[in-house]
């Protein structure tokens, strides 16, 4: 019988990012900076070809390859900056590399469908901080998933007990600024976020980042134990893992600079480090031993690509199977480690149902979204609970400023002055909002790329909370002003249709004075009185 999994074979990833350089802001005619790459790229000898030797350029991967099963861990190691989160990045469809491919059970990648199937837990927590752990996960198996509501609360409930989170099941998750659950139980309820769709694969950045060794090997456990019942295919990247964390690694990719330095397991790491005359030393960690030892691998990866460069001359070796040359035609450090490809047959093309659409409705989504949004709204009492009294006492003030305002002409000037004030007023209003998109938005990014729903549903729940809410707030802000500043009442704003018209000359001009019966200048025509005048 044929294993059900995914397994995703990364061949050849060159990533390049460009850096900003002083421009000549007086050379008209510039080449495209595409064209200088490339030309730069030509000029530069094979061997120093991923060398940074192209000002402006910043080569992020270099010639990456890599292969991650179903039922495994494959943990992506290396010091700060080696680009493991590029990698991963890449690995999961949000960057684009410049060169290479990206493969799902030997298929090209289709991105879209991709990150329908797999998870990607990025390297800080996205989450709600007034929401409940339960509530958090309960809104993203509604989103994801199309089961009845019975289903769907035995799920999280499930899941809750899987990441060991029972005891902070109704806990509000926290962050920076509000108390919750403690770090490691928000990356718990992170991951749980993306697998309650039950992922073919997922991605994870730095899944243990912050925590302390036991809350650490309890999350790499929980993702060993997912990987080996269900057949997922589980990649992460991970700083100086545990002794016993490394233990329950199938795989590793040890990066450094952009480049992979070994891609196999820990023993064969072991192994080849030996080969290479580097002893491990008692009671130190083999992973934290080869990013020590980097330089020394480095040189020697050096050295063997230049007895491979002389090569090339020679009459060609004889070459076992897919050993020797990647699919891209250039070499990696497998080669040098002279490590065979294990090729798990029974993991190749499986089909893969590829869901092809939401789980719900645009109606469905927007309640639940409108439903989310309003949790958020009741729990932040007190800051509607200032922007209430800031905009009455706003309304207070203003009104008590414009109360002598005459009715006449230099009145109704004081008038558009209040009119003009009240439109600034309100717009820098607006401009509070941003601060809570800000916060929102990778939340909307995150959930919105991986197909959870569509951003019209968003932005009409958005509107659905908000603005009854900025309504009530308009309203409480204009009553005292109504009543305050006199000949603003609605009925002698508009008049009746019993007004005069006044017309008189000044400077030889004709102006025009729209009065209603009680002598009120009528607002919209003194705008355009001031214009004419
Ligand atoms: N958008 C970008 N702008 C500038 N530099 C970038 C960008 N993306 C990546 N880099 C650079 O590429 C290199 C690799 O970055 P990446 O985040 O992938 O490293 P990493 O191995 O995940 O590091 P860490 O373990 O510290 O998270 C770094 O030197 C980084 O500065």
């Amino acid at each position: 019988m044929k294993k059900q999994g995914c397994e995703i074979e990364a061949v050849g990833i060159s990533y390049k990012i460009y850096r900003q350089k002083r421009e000549n802001h007086f050379k008209i005619f510039k080449k495209n900076q595409q064209e200088v790459v490339d030309q730069e790229l030509k000029q530069q000898q094979p061997s120093s070809q991923f060398q940074d030797a192209c000002p402006g350029i910043r080569h992020v991967l270099k010639d990456v390859n890599c292969k991650a099963k179903p039922w495994e861990i494959l943990a992506i190691v290396g010091p700060s900056g080696a680009g493991k989160s590029s990698l991963l990045e890449i690995l999961a469809g949000k960057l684009t590399p410049q060169s290479g491919s990206i493969f799902v059970n030997q298929s090209p990648i289709d991105k879209a469908q991709f990150r329908k199937i797999s998870g990607y837990v990025t390297q800080t927590d996205n989450l709600f901080p007034l929401l409940t752990v339960e509530e958090t996960l309960m809104f993203s198996a509604k989103l994801r998933l199309r089961l009845p509501e019975a289903q769907l609360s035995s799920r999280v409930k499930s899941l809750i007990q899987e990441l060991g989170l029972e005891h902070v099941a109704m806990a509000r998750v926290g962050d920076d600024r509000v108390r919750g659950i403690s770090g490691g139980e928000r990356r718990r309820v992170s991951i749980g976020v993306d697998v309650i769709h039950d992922p073919k694969v997922l991605i994870l950045d730095e899944p243990t980042s912050g925590l302390d060794s036991t809350s650490a090997l309890q999350i790499i456990d929980m993702l060993k134990v997912m990987a080996e019942t269900r057949g997922r295919t589980i990649i992460l990247s991970i700083h100086q893992p545990g002794f016993r964390i490394v233990k329950l690694f199938s795989s590793m990719l040890l990066m450094a600079d952009g480049s992979v330095l070994h891609h196999g397991t820990v023993d064969q790491l072991g192994a080849n480090l030996r080969g290479m005359g580097l002893q491990l030393p008692l009671h130190v960690n083999i992973v934290e031993f080869a990013i020590e030892s980097i330089e020394t691998i480095q040189q020697q990866r050096k050295g063997q690509l230049q007895v491979q460069e002389q090569g090339f001359s020679a009459p060609p070796q004889q070459k076992t199977g897919e050993e020797g040359e990647s699919r891209s035609g250039k070499f990696t450090l497998q080669q040098l480690f002279q490590q065979s490809k294990v090729v798990d047959e029974e993991t190749m093309n499986v089909g893969i149902d590829f869901p092809r659409d939401f789980a719900n409705s645009r109606l469905k989504e927007t309640m639940i979204l409108t439903h989310r949004f309003s949790k958020n709204i009741f729990r932040t009492k007190e800051l509607f609970a200032c922007r209430t009294i800031q905009m009455l006492i706003s309304g207070l003030v203003l009104g008590s400023i414009f109360h002598n305002a005459k009715d006449d002409l230099s009145g109704a000037e004081e008038k558009v002055g209040l009119f003009a004030f009240i439109l600034t007023f309100l717009l820098s209003c607006t401009t509070e909002a941003l601060p809570i998109f800000l916060q929102e938005r990778e939340i909307l990014m995150k959930e919105t790329s991986c197909g959870s729903y569509r951003v019209s549903s968003y932005a009409i729940a958005n509107g659905l909370v908000y603005l009854p809410f900025l309504l009530i707030l308009a309203v409480l802000f204009s009553t005292p002003l109504y009543w305050e500043v006199p000949g603003i009442h609605v009925g002698k704003l508009l008049g009746d249709g019993r007004g005069s018209v006044k017309r008189r000359r000044v400077w030889g001009r004709e102006q025009v004075e729209e009065c209603a019966d009680n002598g009120v200048l009528h607002l919209g025509l003194q705008v355009r009185f001031l214009c004419h005048s």
